[in-house]
């Protein structure tokens, strides 16, 4: 086993992250892990001129290792979130809440713990004390809380003020002194945060209390925790927080790292999804899979200030799935009394590439296409208000004459449809024909089909397909239950059992997947006990 690392004696054990260091005991181990752990990960840091720090496997990692567990540097209300408890991030009604006794802030209970915590509102209160007004309604601006957690680092804890400035704050692209200025950032930015928090805060402490609180320096943290902070799904209320590793992993749309959280210490755990290869990227996604590539590419030029360049975003067809494809709307080239059933893509993953038909000379401008998109989405957005079958069966007849049946617009419909067939009254899967059963089921599996092109891992789209084979099963149940000969009852019955059982694989038992995972098991049985009525009493 060669020397220990510490004392050189002979060694017993090696270390079972990288298998590499070996110790004569226990307590040698110990005493080396903090020289070791970072030549124990499986990744680096390492630089390049187009992504900034970026993290690389430097062994390969099999699927499930975990790669990350880290604290946050800083954490607070996500930006334009619902007024909230700033001890605990409970949401609240300001108007009837109780109030920090402090600062007067709203708070879920004067005596909440975390309005008396270092890491929560306690160094934001003693700033916001100062002011000698009582805190109003509409005076309270969450928005720029952690941008003032932020710069009351740089005295409390001056070794993670210096990590948070090392990260990427885009400052040039939203200063509005550069070319490229982005003008309506940085005014945002000066109006709701740095003037803000000058006139009803800053303006009332002591010198030196904070040791840079300039524009620049405001304006510099609003753009870390525009690109990096990671929005922490807590179920209630919205709160973000900054890492100091897991925010340096790159973004791809087909990413191979998945990361939850701890909700009581907000800590951060990363795990490979899939076995990475030695040099391999480890990259997350900043942006939502069930976006089309367009909406995608503008999320991540707005808000993170780049191109993304993975091999979705250039291949129009976005994996084979047609997730953000037209239909042609041109005559046919061979009969001009024929419309063209051709499709429409982009020509190449350039945003301002032309579109053209697959049949027939058409070409569409990518702004032409941009306003179809848009104004189509708005559309859909209006009617989820308040959908219903009758609503969303008439969209998407009127969404499919121009899209893609598997456009990202009609996902969005159907994914709402098929959970309304089969709950609202006279579509109650009892009450349902034959074929619109058979329609239903035919759907869930177009759905499903989508999200495992799109996130072959299951990472960020389990909950959809989830629903997907939840409702396929319920679907394939009820037809079970009018066969009439047997062995097509036993194969509808297995198929029904085998949805259930994917998407108990597909589903994170913990977070939003837990509510589900519970009502899959429900149904588990109800399929169980239907097999019995049915005598098929053993499935193998
Ligand atoms: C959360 S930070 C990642 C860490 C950052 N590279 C650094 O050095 O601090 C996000 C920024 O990294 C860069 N980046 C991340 N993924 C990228 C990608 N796929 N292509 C180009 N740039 C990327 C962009 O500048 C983006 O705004």
């Amino acid at each position: 086993m060669g020397k220990c690392y510490v004392c050189s004696k002979p060694a017993t054990q090696t270390c079972t992250g990288c298998k590499e260091a070996v110790y004569c005991s226990k307590e040698h181990q110990i005493a080396h892990w903090k020289q070791h752990k970072v030549k124990c990960r499986p990744y680096e840091i390492q630089k390049c001129p187009e992504l900034g720090r970026f993290l690389i496997a430097t062994r390969d990692i099999p699927q499930g290792t975990k790669l990350i567990s880290e604290h946050c540097l800083v954490l607070g209300p996500k930006t334009s979130t619902e007024p909230l408890c700033l001890g605990c991030y409970q949401p609240l009604d300001p108007e009837t809440s109780s109030r920090c006794p402090s600062c007067e802030w709203p708070a879920c209970d004067a005596r909440c713990p975390g309005l008396t915590m270092q890491d929560h509102h306690l160094p934001e209160c003693i700033v916001f004390s100062r002011n000698p007004l009582p805190a109003r309604i509409g005076r309270m601006n969450y928005d720029a809380v952690l941008p003032l957690r932020c710069l009351l680092m740089q005295k409390k804890n001056p070794k993670k003020w210096k990590q948070l400035l090392s990260l990427e704050s885009h400052f040039s692209q939203r200063d509005n002194t550069n070319i490229q200025r982005d003008n309506k950032t940085h005014t945002k930015i000066e109006e709701k945060i740095a003037k803000y928090l000058k006139e009803n805060y800053l303006s009332y402490l002591e010198p030196g209390i904070i040791t840079n609180t300039s524009s620049e320096v405001i304006h510099v943290l609003c753009g870390i925790i525009e690109v990096n902070a990671l929005e922490i799904p807590t179920g209630d209320g919205e709160v973000m927080a900054i890492y100091p590793n897991a925010c340096l992993m790159e973004h791809s749309c087909l990413p191979n790292v998945k990361y939850t959280f701890n909700l009581e210490d907000f800590k951060i755990y990363v795990e490979s999804c899939g076995d990475i290869k030695r040099g391999v990227h480890l990259c997350t996604m900043y942006t939502h899979t069930l976006w089309g590539t367009a909406a995608r590419q503008d999320h991540l030029k707005r808000t993170k200030y780049f191109t993304c360049k993975c091999k979705r975003c250039t291949d129009p067809t976005e994996l084979g799935t047609n997730f953000s494809t037209l239909r042609c709307i041109g005559s046919s080239p061979l009969d001009v009394t024929e419309k063209c059933d051709g499709l429409v893509i982009a020509k190449s993953g350039d945003e301002n590439s032309d579109w053209s038909c697959t049949k027939c000379p058409l070409i569409l401008s990518a702004s032409h296409v941009s306003d179809l998109v848009s104004r189509l989405g708005a559309e859909v957005d209006a009617v989820m208000e308040e959908p219903s079958v009758g609503k969303l069966e008439k969209l998407i007849s009127n969404l499919q004459k121009l899209l893609h049946p598997n456009h990202y617009h009609c996902f969005t419909v159907e994914h709402s449809l098929i959970q309304l067939w089969g709950r609202e009254e006279g579509y109650i899967h009892n009450q349902m024909t034959d074929s619109l059963l058979n329609k239903k089921i035919e759907t869930c599996r177009r759905l499903e089909t989508i999200t495992e092109s799109l996130d072959p891992k299951g990472i960020r789209t389990g909950l959809y397909t989830g629903v997907c084979l939840l409702e396929e099963s319920l679907a394939l149940s009820e037809v079970a239950k009018r066969c009439k000969d047997s062995v097509t009852v036993e194969k509808t019955v297995r198929d029904a059992r085998n949805a259930l059982e994917k998407a108990r694989d597909v589903l994170d038992d913990t977070g939003p997947g837990s509510k589900l995972t519970s009502v899959i098991n429900m149904t588990y049985s109800n399929v169980m006990n239907e097999l019995k009525k049915f005598k098929i009493v053993e499935l193998t």
